[in-house]
């Protein structure tokens, strides 16, 4: 017996109840079978699993996978039909299954009588979303649907995107994370704590999908600017994959989120009896490294290489540190270095045709010289080498930044963190954010420190002074640590600026006129990111793929946009927006020979599209 009919027969086993069989659970086993046995190989459409673009198909999955025999087979036993098929959140459609598939399926009598479209089951749910005044409690009855109907989740999601995101992802996950532990209902993801140092591959095959495409993995250190949440940060991880499947389309069965608990160094959470981690302070050095090494083999082992792990919220000391030592040897990801960068750099592009000039032309000053600050100077530094063909230790002196003892200078290079010290200019000291404004005089300010109302009156005035256009990018989250709210910027800069910022922020009347902050936020990148690795098969990421995420991005924001001052598009078009990335991230990986899936696709945004998960419902015979 292979270890994947093990493994479906240990779900069988494991009390699923009746041995009903029905014919499409079967069928969808069998294909995800097909999947692993020939390495994620057979067509691009089964590998993302999105067949004819999903919904309202009879029959979708066809019936050439299965045979009498097949239906025999101990492991391919039913393992949802009836009341089990209800409480399947994949396959439960509540009160949209059909005439038919009531009696198909066992679930006569087990529903009321009337039945509904999806349409207007997505209408009675948001409906009753809205009623909900509290965030928290809006982000909880959209776990609960996700648990109960994930089709459904990921309709109101897509269709309601703007009004969604702030739901499911930043602001609201913050708040999430840190209550975790009381609202903790079911788990979302797989918690791999030292407890299971030594047994993570043994762990990692618990988890009861098998064809996993994307992981976003946390160790919960720095949750968004909201510091050390330990094992709580699940609500990271979890709220990202939502998006990679809503915005990317790549489908949930395909997606992992995974927190690593090393402890945590947050006394409230030690203290509190609610808390759901390991209640240890946290594993350094060697104990930390050897248990990341381990999940690291492990993750390729069971996945293959083409299986892309996103680092998500680690601690700076840590995250640059992952990231350089498993690039050379794993398709890896750090979102909030790599991510950050690259939406910030979409933005930047957008933005000259906004200020003027080109990007050699700007000054930029930071404050924050952590993951986002240097991820994203680097890439600037990488784009303007690209595009004046200087050397980019050149292009570097474009870009100073601050951090918590003030302007990065070559004189204090010895004590400087690695990663800092390429921005250690020739000048003399500055002690603070405001005089390094006016000594650098910057045309461009942004904000990646995680410590919130820092963009003082002060800084932005004097933005304004000299910068007919300031351009503020405030990006640290969630909306509490955001370095100034739109308001504020609008106001102290008499309307004048540019503003985006990483949590979002209402439109704001100023003197009469609508202006419409943009969210700079990665979310814009990593799904379609993601989408442009899986679907070219690609095994390693290169800064070149992250420059031709971002120029894709930039060349999607239109007139009408910049009409507003927006230097992103809205949210409302992301799937089309997620699939021009896709395109142009796996077009320069097949240019770099690092795409495996062969051969090119020839219209690479029709095929991104083609590979998208949909969220309508399929119907089963
Ligand atoms: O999650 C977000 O909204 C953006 C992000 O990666 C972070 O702030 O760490
Ligand atoms: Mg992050």
């Amino acid at each position: 017996m292979s270890s994947l009919q093990r493994h479906f027969l240990r779900r069988v086993v494991q009390g699923v109840g009746r041995e009903r069989k029905s014919r499409w659970s079967l069928i969808t086993e069998r294909k995800m079978a097909n999947v692993v046995n020939d390495g994620g190989d057979s067509t691009e459409k089964i590998v993302n699993g999105a067949v004819g673009g999903g919904g309202g198909v009879e029959d979708v999955y066809g019936e050439d996978f299965a045979t009498e025999e097949q239906f025999l087979t101990p492991w391919a036993v039913s393992i949802a039909s009836g009341y089990n098929l209800m409480r399947d959140p994949r396959h439960n459609k509540g009160t949209a299954f059909t005439e038919k598939e009531r009696d198909a399926h066992y679930l006569r009598g087990l529903l009321p009588p009337a039945i509904f479209t999806q349409e207007l089951q997505e209408k009675r749910l948001m409906h009753n979303l809205r009623q909900f005044e509290v965030p928290l409690q809006r982000y909880m009855a959209m776990m609960d649907l996700q648990e109960r109907n994930e089709r459904l989740f990921y309709k109101l999601l897509i269709d309601n995107v703007e009004e969604l995101l702030p739901v499911v992802y930043t602001p609201t996950v913050g708040e999430a994370c840190q209550k975790y532990g009381s609202i903790f209902r079911r788990p979302q993801g797989l918690y791999i704590s030292l407890k299971e140092k030594g047994k993570i591959l043994e762990v990692l095959k618990n988890w009861p999908e098998r064809n996993i495409q994307v992981i976003v993995v946390t160790d919960g250190e720095r949750i968004l600017g909201l510091g050390d949440l330990g094992c709580q940060g699940m609500g990271i991880p979890v709220g990202k994959l939502s998006l990679y499947t809503a915005l990317g389309g790549i489908r949930p069965s395909a997606c992992l989120p995974i927190t690593i608990d090393v402890g945590t160094n947050n006394e409230k959470l030690l203290n509190d009896e609610f808390y759901i981690g390991l209640k240890q302070r946290r594993a350094t050095g060697q104990e930390y490294a050897e248990l990341l090494e381990e999940f690291m083999t492990a993750v390729k082992q069971n996945y293959g290489e083409k299986v892309l792990v996103q680092f998500e919220d680690f601690a700076n000391h840590n995250a640059f540190d992952l990231l350089e030592k498993y690039t050379r040897s794993h398709l890896v990801f750090n979102d909030d270095i790599q991510g950050t960068a690259s939406v910030v750099l979409a933005g930047l592009i957008a933005a000259l045709k906004l200020v003027g000039g080109t990007l050699a032309d700007h000054k930029f000053l930071f404050l924050g010289a952590g993951e986002a600050g240097t991820g994203i100077a680097e890439l600037i530094a990488l784009e303007i080498s690209k595009q004046t063909k200087a050397p980019v230790e050149e292009t570097r002196k474009k870009i100073w930044l601050v951090d918590s003892k003030g302007l990065i200078v070559s004189s204090r290079k010895e004590s400087l963190q690695h990663f800092k010290k390429p921005w250690a200019h020739d000048h003399e000291p500055v002690k603070n954010l405001l005089d390094a404004v006016k000594a650098i005089k910057p045309t461009v300010l942004i904000g990646s420190s995680g410590a919130g109302k820092t963009f003082t009156k002060e800084v932005v005035e004097a933005m304004a002074s000299f910068n007919e256009k300031p351009l503020i990018l405030a990006l640290s989250n969630p909306t509490s640590q955001s370095e100034c709210t739109a308001e504020e910027a609008y106001t102290w800069s008499q309307g004048r600026a540019i503003f985006a910022s990483g949590s979002p922020f209402d439109p704001v009347e100023y003197n009469g006129t609508l202006m419409v902050p943009g969210q700079a936020n990665n979310a814009y990148i990593f799904p379609g990111f993601g989408l442009g690795l899986i679907m070219s098969g690609a095994i390693r990421v290169h800064d070149d793929l992250l420059l031709a995420a971002s120029e894709a991005l930039a060349v999607q924001v239109e007139d009408e946009h910049f009409e507003k001052g927006l230097i992103y598009p809205p949210f409302t078009n992301i799937r089309k927006i997620s699939a021009n990335i896709a395109a142009k991230v796996a077009d320069k990986a097949y240019q770099l020979g690092l795409a495996s899936r062969l051969p090119r696709p020839k219209d690479l945004v029709k095929h991104a599209e083609s590979c998208m998960y949909s969220p309508l419902y399929r119907t089963y015979r």
